[in-house]
């Protein structure tokens, strides 16, 4: 029986297509989901294992935990997609903004990781978690600051998850820049961004689910970050 790959945050976007790319390669799928969309009706009918999960309050990090354990006694790979991309703003305290993200993309990996290592570690196989980071890890944000400190944080979460489960497991960070854009996005915005890096393209979830492959077939790759960002970093 092959073990599942858990992908958190997968109704949408990048998420579902890695969840789509792993049944169409037969590897199993537990999905995570907050938001009920025809996309998980989708995946279910594809065979994947949906789960609704809300990370937004370490309550539910833990009914999900407890939830995927009684689910499964092996997991494949823990991929860390789930994230929200709030920016500051004059209506939102700024002290929420920080308890989110980092709530997201830190507390909620940090406890998953720790609560579920033992299904990683339950292989005769290598395993894998992959934690999708961002760019702005590197150089910060001036309108996504407490997104970006949070991103940090999950970039050293790499560090440490790396050192603590080797040899069995690896552990790495996926770093992207612009993938995709989202609806709504103006055209003036979309211009701007994609001369941010020296491809100046959108690739879209197809280069973020090549990367992740990657990852997962390469035996020797642990405690990096990949950086998806179309040579951002030179511009
Ligand atoms: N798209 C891009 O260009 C870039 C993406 N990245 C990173 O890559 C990853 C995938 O990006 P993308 O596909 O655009 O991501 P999305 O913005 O589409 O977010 C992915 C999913 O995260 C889920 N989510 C958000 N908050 C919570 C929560 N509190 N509990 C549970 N689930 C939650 C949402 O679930 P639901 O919809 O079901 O409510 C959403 O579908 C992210 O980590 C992102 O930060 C980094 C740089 C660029
Ligand atoms: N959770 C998300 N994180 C990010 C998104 C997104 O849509 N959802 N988008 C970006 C931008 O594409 C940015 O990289 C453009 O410079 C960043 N993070």
């Amino acid at each position: 029986m092959t073990a599942p790959i858990l992908i958190t945050g997968a109704s949408q976007r990048i998420g579902l297509a890695f969840a789509k790319h792993c049944l169409e390669r037969d590897v199993p799928i537990i999905a995570t989901y907050r938001t009920h969309r025809p996309a998980v009706d989708d995946l279910v009918q594809a065979g994947a294992t949906c789960l609704h999960a809300d990370f937004a309050s370490n309550a539910g990090v833990d009914a999900f935990i407890d939830t995927l354990r009684a689910q499964t006694p092996t997991l494949r790979a823990i991929i860390h997609n789930a994230s929200d991309w709030l920016p500051e703003s004059p209506d939102t305290d700024p002290a929420d903004v920080m308890a989110a993200m980092m709530q997201i993309h830190s507390t909620t990996p940090y406890r998953i990781n720790l609560a579920c290592r033992d299904l990683l570690e339950n292989s005769d196989t290598p395993t894998d978690i992959v934690h999708m980071t961002d760019y702005v890890v590197e150089k910060g944000s001036a309108k996504h600051i407490a997104y970006a400190a949070s991103k940090a944080a999950l970039d050293n979460l790499t560090l440490s998850f790396a050192r603590l489960l080797s040899p069995g497991v690896k552990v790495n960070s996926i770093a992207p820049s612009l993938i995709m854009f989202n609806e709504g996005d103006s055209e003036a915005y979309r211009e701007k961004t994609l001369k941010k890096s020296l491809l100046g393209i959108a690739p879209g979830e197809t280069a973020a689910v090549q990367t992740l492959q990657f990852l997962l077939d390469n035996p020797y790759i642990t405690g990096r970050r990949i950086g998806l960002d179309g040579g951002r970093n030179l511009v």
